[in-house]
């Protein structure tokens, strides 16, 4: 692609028409950081065309008055727009969504005024001009020239993001995306994530800005208006957000009717509704995810080892844990007069909890007696207002959920939450990223070093795959196709690659058959047996006295009973878990109500 534009001048000369074919590629530079931010990192992001403006206006005034030449106004123009981009983004860090997107929508609305209120320096209503003539190491570019600088740059964007998604920074973005609590709760930064995607989603519009302005030798506000603005979102949805030919999909049919019609002409936006009306009826997820399966090569990727691959390290690395019985006697977490209001609901009434490492213990108590709070409360997504909260001896109740997650503490949730769009393979390896030792000018060039730590990852998440015997056809689905019990599986895949000390699951065996919650309850007995901690919180109460080794029974936010299941059950207990509700009739149900009848 990249070869096909750069031999362009060679069937079209006229000056004018490079001139509109650098404009079409400076808009794809902009919509390929529309992408990252939008697409892959799920950030309502609209501002990108005043990241273009801000970078343009920068370099053209620095050409003009401080009469820099090309390359060092060009550098600076990128520098200034990234830094606004960023500032402008940076919002993103305390609110989402529409507020993101209105905040950042409202700067395009602003552009205008802004310009006008300095017009001894942005040239008011008449724009910048006067710009020094692009000059290359002494020589002059002409349009040729300044067209193939363009292509240059394009597909330096190109590669950088391609290689930037196929890092372990692709994971985190779409993490932050589709699955923002499961990227907190394995460790994963997402104050520094968004941080690091609004920086470089800024630099494709700034890098695009600045050349524009060179290319035209003239700077106005009304180039990058909200026409603008709606021709990248269109693009970049249209082609398929989040995916890396979606863009120029998207942009390319928006761009040729452009060039057949002219930059002015009405039918552009005309265009652009009928391109929206028809991503939204017929494409919903995009043109490229519509017509990738279509094409001979989709299915199983190459490189993908097969079962025999890579022998179980779980139990390798936690073997030293398990095999040492003193460790096992010690509490890995303990909690001491945890307390949690929400409003007026006393939930977590002076809570006092010790956890022996290496054991299976069950969470049990009646609907809204608290148990998902406590889950959420050691785990950080859930602040108590007095208590202490220890892990392996420290105290991490004011940790935030990704600090507590590096600290051995893994999770995962009622409703599986993974990245739809990715295999099981991706899925388990974001558990592993924060781990990793963030690089971020590396995967941009995809370095041997990056490539190595990508492999690495892939060869650790199918060593976890193969142990938790999840079954090879899974290789050739994406999540969004996985059934829930192997979801459940995949799900704790993630939460157990980087090896947690303590596994803490909520509600695991919701809507599975017997025989998949008989498959977990072995898994859970394995990852026991290989010396991990797990806390399961759980209704089925057949599950819980088949596997669990202690037994927690938690109501209206006080723990009642904390039962070792291979000594008698006190009364209580036996009085709950007979007459649970979910209580499903099994071998001992019997016996328990028996018991139960006659404690009472
Ligand atoms: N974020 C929150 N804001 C306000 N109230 C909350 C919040 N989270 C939980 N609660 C309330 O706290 C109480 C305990 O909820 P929790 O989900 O911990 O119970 P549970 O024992 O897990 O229930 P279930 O078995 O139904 O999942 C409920 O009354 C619930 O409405």
């Amino acid at each position: 692609m990249v070869l096909c534009l750069a031999l362009v001048p060679l069937v079209s000369t006229g000056s004018f028409t490079l001139g509109r074919y650098t404009t079409a590629i400076l808009l794809m530079v902009a919509a390929l950081g529309l992408n990252l931010a939008l697409g892959y990192a799920g950030q309502l992001v609209l501002g990108h065309v005043v990241i273009m403006a801000v970078a343009a206006y920068s370099a053209a005034m620095i050409s003009v008055f401080a009469e820099l030449a090309f390359v060092p106004s060009l550098l600076a123009g990128v520098v200034i727009g990234t830094i606004f981009g960023t500032l402008m983004m940076s919002v993103g860090i305390r609110v989402g969504g529409w507020y993101l997107a209105l905040v950042t929508l409202f700067s395009v609305l602003v552009l205008p005024h802004a310009a006008q209120l300095f017009p001894e320096w942005s040239g008011g209503e008449f724009g910048v001009t006067g710009m020094a003539s692009p000059t290359l190491f002494g020589y002059p570019l002409g349009s040729v020239g300044m067209y193939l600088v363009v292509v240059a740059g394009f597909a330096a964007v190109w590669f950088a993001s391609a290689n930037l998604i196929n890092s372990a920074w692709g994971l985190r973005f779409r993490a932050l995306r589709d699955a923002p609590r499961a990227a907190e709760s394995v460790g994963i930064d997402l104050v520094s994530t968004r941080l690091y995607v609004y920086i470089v989603s800024s630099v494709p519009p700034a890098l695009a800005g600045t050349l524009l302005a060179f290319s035209e030798r003239f700077v106005h506000y009304d180039s990058f208006n909200i026409g603008l603005t709606l021709l990248l979102l269109t693009g970049v949805v249209l082609g398929g957000a989040g995916t890396k030919w979606g863009t120029i999909a998207g942009m390319l049919p928006l761009l040729v009717l452009s060039f057949w019609v002219g930059p002015f002409s009405p039918y552009n936006a005309i265009g652009l509704g009928v391109g929206l009306l028809v991503g939204a009826l017929i494409f919903t997820n995009g043109l490229v995810p519509a017509l990738l399966p279509l094409m001979p090569s989709a299915g199983r990727k190459d490189g993908i080892p097969t079962t025999d691959a890579n022998p179980a390290p779980l139990a390798a690395s936690m073997a030293e844990a398990a095999a040492d019985p003193a460790a096992r006697d010690e509490a890995v977490v303990e909690l001491t007069k945890v307390e949690k209001r929400f409003g007026g609901n006393h939930v977590l009434k002076g809570l006092n909890l010790s956890v022996r490492r290496g054991s299976l213990l069950g969470v049990v108590g009646p609907n809204g007696s608290g148990k998902s709070t406590l889950l959420n409360t050691l785990s950080g997504f859930v602040k108590p207002d007095s208590g202490t909260i220890k892990l392996k001896g420290m105290d991490i109740a004011g940790w935030p959920i990704h600090r507590r997650a590096a600290m051995g503490l893994g999770r995962t949730f009622q409703v599986p939450q993974l990245i739809d769009e990715l295999g099981p393979l991706e899925n388990i390896a974001v558990g592993l990223v924060a781990r990793e030792r963030a690089t971020y000018l590396a995967p941009f060039f995809q370095t041997p070093g990056v490539r190595k730590a990508n492999a690495e990852r892939h060869q650790a998440s199918f060593a976890t795959f193969a142990e938790l015997r999840l079954p090879n056809d899974l290789l050739d689905l994406t999540a969004a196709k996985i059934p829930l019990g192997l979801k459940r599986i995949v799900e704790v895949g993630r939460a157990i690659v980087s090896r947690p000390d303590v596994l803490l699951l909520d509600e695991p065996t919701a809507g599975l058959d017997d025989s998949e919650r008989a498959e977990f309850g072995q898994l859970l007995r394995y990852l026991q047996g290989a010396g991990m901690t797990v806390v399961v919180v759980e209704h089925n109460v057949p599950f819980v006295l088949e596997y669990c080794d202690e037994l927690v029974l938690l109501e209206s936010g006080e723990i009642t009973v904390h039962a070792d299941m291979s000594k008698p059950l006190p009364a209580r207990l036996r009085s709950y878990l007979s007459y649970a509700p979910e209580h499903h009739p099994g071998a001992d149900q019997a016996s328990l109500t028996q018991e139960a009848q006659d404690a009472s």
